[in-house]
């Protein structure tokens, strides 16, 4: 097993990811809301990058099976069903239902890691899960960070660095079986993930925005403990 860290989707190459466990991480929140709506009983959550697309596909499905969700400069989109706030996504709302979700980047980040036919969605609500299917699968792993608006965004990161320490009490690797990028990850990883977050980017930028509820809860570690797999366009509970 070798584990390669990407801070961002679009360093990565097709390449890299064949053949390999891709970990998918936008844990504000784009991976939270999906493990959080496949908990509450979402039949699936199919990411599509852009709206159009979302409302394309949405009519291929009866009005009371589907649920449109995503955000746009991290705000519901007009017309949509629901935002990108993990909270709205409870079981007497998305129970049994198809979510179709935008978001602008986790859903990037899973549509690019396609190009591997073993992909899980992490997040801090299922660290040790990942690190348990990781330690299951035996296999190389490529760990994409979605990052924001392209750049390096430390609530995934952290994530990143939270799921190799797992990985380590579970699967005592060696510091040789990381690529660079992994092993200052998991040298650097402290578990006061909060206060560290808010020196981010992005988790100001939600709670700016009002989102306190949901920083809150994106940064709960092991909250559930599923494995999301991304197959053939849709992401289900393995
Ligand atoms: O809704 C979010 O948290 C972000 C939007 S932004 O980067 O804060 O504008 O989307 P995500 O794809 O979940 O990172
Ligand atoms: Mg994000």
């Amino acid at each position: 097993m070798f584990v390669e860290t990407y801070e961002t989707y679009n360093a990565v190459s097709d390449k890299t990811l064949k053949g390999k466990l891709v970990v998918v991480i936008d844990t504000l929140r784009a991976t939270s809301v999906i493990t959080t709506a496949l908990v509450n009983g979402s039949k699936e959550v199919i990411p599509v990058a852009d709206i159009e697309e979302a409302v394309n596909l949405s009519c291929n499905f009866d009005k009371d099976e589907i649920l449109l969700g995503g955000e746009r400069n991290a705000v519901k989109i007009d017309g949509f069903d629901l935002s990108n706030s993990p909270l709205e996504y409870s079981k007497d709302v998305v129970e049994g239902k198809t979510i179709i979700l935008t978001t602008t980047n986790g859903t990037r980040a899973l549509k690019k890691a396609s190009s591997s036919d073993d992909v899980v969605v992490g997040c801090l609500l299922n660290v040790s899960s990942i690190a348990e299917y990781i330690q299951r699968e035996d296999k190389d792993v490529v760990i994409i960070c979605a990052g924001t608006e392209g750049k390096f965004s430390i609530d995934d990161i952290i994530t990143a660095g939270a799921i190799l320490h797992k990985l380590k009490e579970l699967k005592p690797y060696e510091s040789d079986d990381l690529s660079k990028a992994s092993y200052f990850l998991y040298e650097s990883f402290k578990d006061n993930v909060l206060d560290i977050m808010k020196y981010g980017y992005h988790l100001n930028r939600i709670e700016k925005l009002g989102y306190h509820d949901d920083v809150k809860f994106c940064t709960t570690i092991d909250m559930f403990s599923i494995v999301p797999k991304y197959i053939n366009g849709v992401v289900k509970i393995c």
